[in-house]
Formats: C-alpha cells, sequence, structure tokens
C-alpha cells in the first residue's frame, strides 16, 4: 500500500522523497508499481493515464517495445566501460543531422550537468563571467541555475535555494520572460557571457515565446558578443525533430538537452560551434569529465528512441493527442487560460493570460490542485504541480486513451 511505503520513506528521505516534486502529490504520493504504453499501475492496484511521462523523457510512453529490446541487446554486451563505443557516435550523428547548430556536442548524465558544463564553456570561451537567465525558467538544480527558477524549485516557495554563495549570486542577472528591452539594458551596461533560455517555457506550466522573442535574443547578443544557449532538455525532439531552434527558426550558440535523447534513461548533452566546443578537456582548457558520460545504456535508449520517432511521426501524433485533451480543457466552466505549443501545454485557472513567471505565479493554484486531484480519482494523472508541463505520447494515440481521458475531464471539472 502507498501509505504504508510512504511513511516508511519519511523515515530515510528528507520529506520522503528523492526529487522534491515527487512529494507534491496529495495527499501522499502514489507508488507505482508498473508502466506500459499511456498507463501507469499503482502499488494501491490502481491504474491511471500518464500525462506526466517522467517529466518529458517518455515521448512513446512507457516501457517501449523496440527501446526495450535494444537496451536488453545492449545489457548483454555490457553495461559501462569507461571507454568509448560505437553508440555514442550514432547518438550523436543523429542528433547533429537534425539538430545543425549542434556541430560536436558533450554527453553528460543529466541536464542540470548539461547546463553547468555549458554555461562553464561560455565562460571560458568569452572570458566573461556573468550570466543572464529568465525569471521561472528552470536550468536545474546546480548553484548558478537556483535564482528566480521554475518547477519544484517554485512550487515549493524556494526559487532561490539557501546555500548558494553570495559571489555566484553577484554574477547571475534575471529578466522577465518575453522582455526584451531587460536583455538590451542588461547586456548594455555589464560584460555577459551568455543568455540562457528555455525556447518554450516548460516549468511554470507551459509559456510561450512571444512572436520575435527568440529572434530578438539572437539579435541581441549577437551585437553584444554574448553566447544564446538554448536550454532545449525539454523541448529538443519535442517541439520538433530540431527543437525549438528549427520550430522558431533561431539558432543558438551552445545546445543542452536532456530527457527525450535518453530515452527514458538517465542523460544530459550539451553541444554548439566546434570552435566553441573544442576549448572543452582534452582539447581545450574549461573541465567536463564523468564516469557515466556516454554511457552505452543511456546512448542506446536514445537512439532507439529517436529511430522510432523518425519512422513514426511522433511529433505530429503526439501534437494530435495534446489538441484533443486540450480541447476538451477548454470546454471547463471555470475560468482559464490554456497555453500550449505542439505536445506540451497547461492549463491555469482565474487568470486571462499567462506569458510570464509573474503572471503565471498569479493563477489559482489551489485550483488547479483540485482539479489534478479530481483526475487522479478519474483515471488521470496531470502533473501534480502547476508549475510542471502536462505531456503526451506516443502510446496516447489512441482513441480508447484518448476519449477515457475526455471523459475523466469531464467528471472532474466542477472547481467551483
Ligand atoms: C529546461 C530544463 N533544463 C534543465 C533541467 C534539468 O534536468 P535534470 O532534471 O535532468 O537535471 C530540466 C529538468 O527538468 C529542464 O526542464
Ligand atoms: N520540470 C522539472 C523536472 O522535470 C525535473 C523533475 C524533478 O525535478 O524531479
Amino acid at each position: 500500500m502507498s501509505s504504508e511505503l510512504w511513511k516508511e520513506a519519511l523515515r530515510y528521505f528528507p520529506g520522503g522523497v528523492n526529487s522534491p516534486v515527487r512529494a507534491a502529490v496529495k495527499p501522499y504520493p502514489f507508488y507505482v508499481s508498473q508502466g506500459k504504453g499511456a498507463y501507469i499501475y499503482t502499488e494501491d492496484g490502481n491504474s491511471l493515464i500518464d500525462y506526466v511521462l517522467g517529466y518529458g523523457p517518455l515521448i512513446l510512453g512507457h516501457a517501449n517495445e523496440y527501446v526495450k529490446e535494444k537496451v536488453i541487446e545492449q545489457i548483454e554486451k555490457g553495461w559501462l566501460f569507461g571507454i568509448p563505443s560505437r553508440v555514442e557516435i550514432e547518438l550523436a550523428r543523429k542528433i547533429s543531422l537534425h539538430m545543425p547548430s549542434i556541430e560536436k556536442i558533450r554527453f553528460v548524465n543529466s541536464g542540470t550537468e548539461a547546463t553547468m558544463n555549458a554555461i562553464r564553456l561560455a565562460r571560458g570561451y568569452t572570458k566573461r563571467d556573468k550570466i543572464l537567465k529568465f525569471n521561472g525558467n528552470y536550468h536545474g538544480a546546480h548553484d548558478y541555475a537556483l535564482v528566480d527558477a521554475g518547477s519544484a524549485a517554485s512550487e515549493f516557495g524556494v526559487p532561490n535555494s539557501e546555500g548558494i554563495p553570495q559571489e555566484v549570486l553577484k554574477t547571475v542577472i534575471v529578466c522577465e520572460y518575453n522582455d526584451l528591452q531587460c536583455v538590451e539594458k542588461k547586456l548594455k551596461n555589464e560584460d555577459v557571457a551568455a543568455v540562457i533560455v528555455e525556447p518554450v517555457m516548460g516549468n511554470m506550466g507551459v509559456i510561450p515565446p512571444e512572436k520575435d522573442f527568440l529572434k530578438g535574443l539572437r539579435e541581441i547578443t549577437s551585437t553584444y558578443n554574448t553566447l544564446l544557449i538554448f536550454d532545449e532538455v525539454i523541448t529538443g525532439f519535442r517541439l520538433s525533430m530540431g527543437g525549438g531552434q528549427e520550430y522558431f527558426g533561431v539558432s543558438a550558440d551552445l545546445t543542452t538537452l536532456g530527457k527525450i535523447i535518453g530515452g527514458g534513461f538517465p542523460i544530459g548533452a550539451f553541444g554548439g560551434k566546434r570552435e566553441i566546443m573544442d576549448m572543452l578537456t582534452p582539447s581545450g582548457k574549461v573541465f567536463n569529465a564523468g564516469t557515466f558520460n556516454a554511457n552505452p545504456i543511456s546512448m542506446t535508449a536514445g537512439l532507439a528512441t529517436l529511430e522510432v520517432m523518425e519512422r513514426e511521426n511522433v511529433i505530429e501524433k503526439t501534437t494530435y493527442v495534446a489538441e484533443k485533451v486540450t480541447e476538451e480543457l477548454e470546454r471547463i466552466k471555470y475560468p482559464h487560460v490554456i497555453n500550449r505549443v505542439k505536445n506540451m501545454f497547461q492549463i491555469f485557472f482565474g487568470v486571462e493570460k499567462v506569458s510570464n513567471a509573474t503572471e503565471a505565479r498569479r493563477a489559482k493554484k489551489e485550483v488547479y490542485l483540485k482539479f489534478q486531484v479530481n483526475l487522479m480519482k478519474n483515471g488521470v494523472y496531470f502533473p501534480p504541480s502547476q508549475f510542471e508541463s502536462v505531456f503526451t505520447s506516443l502510446a496516447h494515440y489512441d482513441d480508447n486513451v484518448i476519449s477515457d481521458t475526455v471523459l475523466a475531464i469531464k467528471k472532474s471539472s466542477e472547481l467551483s
């Protein structure tokens, strides 16, 4: 039973969990025993249609057969060598084919590591210390990212974590998302190594960039010789095979990836222009290393996932599911706004517009949570936090999954 496991978990783990957002499930987290396709199964004998999908990586759904076979084949051959293996080249080739701005890449183990290293590299390359980020963007859980951070940092009321040295904080400048004037002013007045941005915000709910925001960032950063880092940990291989850059037609100097490119196994990557990437050890003097970097299991699962995506038009199918689900959400009587870009979306109650983190924080979280709990009772799992994105997968591209979701939304919409 989940209730018993939770009681024991509270003894071992701070707050009962190993990543904070998991504790946001009310009244206490359910424990998952299995996942298959669009469904997860709980220790309490319930099944739920899963719209969280491991917070984004599982774009094919749970336990995809092709990915599973490939991973098992690799396990038969061994799972860690600390020596290069063929599959890392195959995955790199595929990524750079779809994302031409990535001429060279380094594989790490999480999105956190990806942004931490991309920022260090930008500093090394430009010989400048400062970076600029946006309020509510989440770039992982390292010191330079936990300033006005979204996701669980906002959900749990600590957008600015304790434990980060003042010296570090002085190097991080924050602007509001979609505010180009702020960026222009800061870059004019300070020496900024890099601007890091989520091409679509997926960590304050979903917030799209306004028209010309990303193009504007490209122009301003070029003017001031500041690097533009697209954090595509969520959007890479989700908005399009070429990520947010292809979707919006804007090219970044450095790109961070994670989630989907590991097919559900731990992954991160950062890549970009050859001359910048070559500053990385061992060809250059900006250090990065890792026991598990480019481990063959994550490489294999990622490659298999991208192969299925190429074959099966996954982005359009997952977008179709998101359209159907949001059409039903639109019918909810309680005043709300829905932000959707392709196959990622979120609903905000009691507000008319959400175009930045400040506006997202004004939404009625308590109404969202009531809706989320209602949905769980009716067999559908949405993120337990207003500040996460709803995701769809290939496994959701199924009439029964869609109609069961629509029915669950109808039954869950009494919110006043
Ligand atoms: C845009 C973005 N960047 C970075 C990260 C950090 O990735 P990870 O959780 O793998 O460290 C996340 C994670 O959720 C993310 O959404
Ligand atoms: N949007 C934030 C994440 O996806 C990370 C998941 C976690 O923090 O457990």
